[in-house]
C-alpha cells in the first residue's frame, strides 16, 4: 500500500451527451482492416461542447439513470435498500472466486488470453495517480518514499495483531507475481487508459502486451516465449497518432487554465489526456467542469468521457478497450477461432466496451470488479484487488493442475 488513502467504492461513471459530427480521421494504421473503425466518428459518449451543468449531474452521478435491466432493477433496488439488494445483484454476477469451477469448466479445451483492467483491479484506487502502484511496493525510483514506508513496517506487526485481515495485505503485496505467473500460462495483456509508457513502468513486466491510452496505444512484449515474441511483431498499433499534437496542445492549456483550482490534475496519457478532481473540493468541481468544456470547446474532435472522479478526454474516433481487445485477439491469430476464451477483469466504465465484445461474440466472460452493484455487461465479479490477487492465482494453480493431469 501506498502511504495515501485507498478508496474502497465509489459511484459508477456516466458519459455525456455527442456532440456535433467530424471528418473522418485517419490513424497510423499499420493494419488495414482496422481504418474502418477510424473513418467513423464515436457519437456514443462524447463531444467537445456540452454544458458544464451536465457534466456535473454526470460527475455527481451516483446511480444509473435509465434503469432498463433485471441487473439495473437490483442496482437501483441496492440504492435504496442496501447490502440486501447487492446479493440480488450478486445472483446476477456471481463472484468469479464462488463460482470458479463453473467459469474453468466453460473454458475447458480453449485458449484462455487474459485482459487485465490497472487502476481500480491490479492496484487500488489512491488519492495521487501518480502512486498508484500495483503492490505495496513502492517504486525503486523514489528512494525518499521508503522512509515513511520504514516507519510503517516497523508497525506491521502491531497490525497483523489488529488486523484479522492479515491476508489481504500480504496478498496484495504479490500482484504482480501472480501476473507474471499467468502470463506464464495464458497470453496476458494490461488495458488501461493511462498511457503505455506509464501502466508499463508501474506493472514492469516485459512479457505481456500492453494497450495504453484506453486502448489506442498497442505494444507487443518484449521477451517472453519465442512463439508469443513471433507473433507480437505484427501488434504496434496507434490508431490515434495523428491526434498527438492537439493532445499536447490541449494538455498545455488544461494545465494553465485549472492550475487555480485546488486539487485538480491534469494527466497526459499520450493519446488522451486525464482531469482529476478526486482530491478537489466538491464546490469546485463546476468551477473545473466549465474550465474543461470551455477549453475543449475549441476542438470538436476531441469528446469527453467520465470514470472515477475524472474526466477524460480523447478523439473522437470509434476506438475503446473493446476494439483493443478485438485487435489483440486477432493478432494473437486468433480470429475467427472457436477454441479461444478471453477473460477480462476490469472496475470501470470505460471496461464495459470490452465486457460487451465478450457478450456479443459469446466468448469467455468479463468480471466487473466492484463492491456495490453497478449496472455491467460483465457476467461475473470480484469485489477488490484483493480478490483479483486471488482469482489470479487460482486460475494458474488450476491450469497447472490440469497440464498435470494431461501429462499423467
Ligand atoms: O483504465 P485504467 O487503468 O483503470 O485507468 C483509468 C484511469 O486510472 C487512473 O485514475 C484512477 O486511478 C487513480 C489512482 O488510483 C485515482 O487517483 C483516480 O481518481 C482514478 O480515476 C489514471 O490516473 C487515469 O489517467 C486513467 O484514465
Amino acid at each position: 500500500m501506498t502511504k495515501q488513502n485507498v478508496v474502497m467504492q465509489e459511484e459508477p461513471a456516466v458519459a455525456v451527451a455527442a456532440a456535433a459530427p467530424t471528418r473522418a480521421v485517419s490513424g497510423g494504421a499499420n493494419h488495414a482492416r482496422y481504418r474502418k473503425f477510424l473513418s467513423r466518428p464515436d457519437l456514443s459518449s462524447g463531444g467537445g461542447g456540452g454544458k458544464a451543468g451536465s457534466w456535473i449531474e454526470s460527475m455527481k452521478a451516483s446511480s444509473p439513470t435509465h434503469v432498463k435491466s433485471a441487473a439495473a432493477r437490483a442496482v437501483s433496488s441496492f440504492a435504496s435498500h442496501g447490502e440486501q439488494d447487492y446479493d440480488g445483484w450478486m445472483k446476477l454476477h456471481p463472484s468469479a472466486l464462488d463460482d470458479f469451477e463453473v467459469l474453468a469448466a466453460a473454458s475447458k479445451g480453449k485458449q484462455i488470453v487474459m485482459f487485465l483492467d490497472y487502476d481500480g483491479t491490479l492496484s487500488p484506487i489512491v488519492d495521487d495517480p501518480d502512486r498508484a502502484f500495483m503492490s505495496d511496493e513502492v517504486s525503486s525510483s523514489d528512494p525518499l518514499a521508503l522512509l515513511p514506508l520504514v516507519s510503517v513496517l516497523s508497525l506491521v506487526p502491531l497490525f497483523l495483531l489488529w488486523n484479522g485481515g492479515t491476508k489481504e495485505l500480504l496478498l496484495l503485496k504479490q500482484m504482480r507475481e501472480a501476473v507474471r505467473e499467468v502470463a506464464r500460462h495464458f497470453p496476458t495483456a494490461i488495458v488501461s487508459g493511462r498511457c503505455t509508457e506509464k501502466v508499463t513502468s508501474f506493472v514492469e513486466l516485459s512479457e505481456l502486451y500492453y494497450a495504453g491510452s484506453h486502448g489506442m496505444d498497442i505494444k507487443g512484449p518484449n521477451d517472453g516465449p519465442q512463439h508469443l515474441k513471433a507473433k507480437a511483431e505484427n501488434v504496434l498499433f496507434q490508431p490515434a497518432r495523428d491526434f498527438l499534437p492537439m493532445i499536447d496542445e490541449v494538455y498545455k492549456r488544461l494545465v494553465e487554465t485549472t492550475k487555480c483550482i485546488p486539487g485538480s490534475m491534469v494527466e497526459n496519457n499520450k493519446f488522451c489526456l486525464s482531469v482529476h478532481f478526486r482530491c478537489v473540493d466538491e464546490k469546485k468541481w463546476c468551477l473545473l467542469a466549465e474550465k474543461v468544456r470551455s477549453t475543449i470547446t475549441d476542438y470538436p474532435k476531441l469528446r469527453l468521457t467520465h470514470g472515477r472522479k475524472v474526466l477524460e478526454i480523447r478523439p473522437i474516433i470509434k476506438w475503446d478497450k473493446g476494439k483493443a481487445l478485438e485487435f489483440l485477439l486477432e493478432s494473437l491469430g486468433y480470429d475467427g477461432h472457436n477454441d479461444v476464451f478471453p477473460l477480462y477483469i476490469g472496475d470501470d466504465r470505460t471496461d464495459e466496451d470490452a465486457f460487451k465484445v465478450l457478450q456479443d461474440r459469446g466468448q469467455g466472460f468479463g468480471i466487473l470488479v466492484s463492491t456495490i452493484a453497478k449496472e455491467t455487461n460483465a457476467s461475473f465479479s470480484l469485489r477488490e484487488p484483493a480478490e483479483v490477487l486471488k482469482f489470479l492465482r487460482r486460475i494458474v494453480e488450476w491450469k497447472q493442475i490440469s497440464m498435470e493431469e494431461c501429462r499423467v
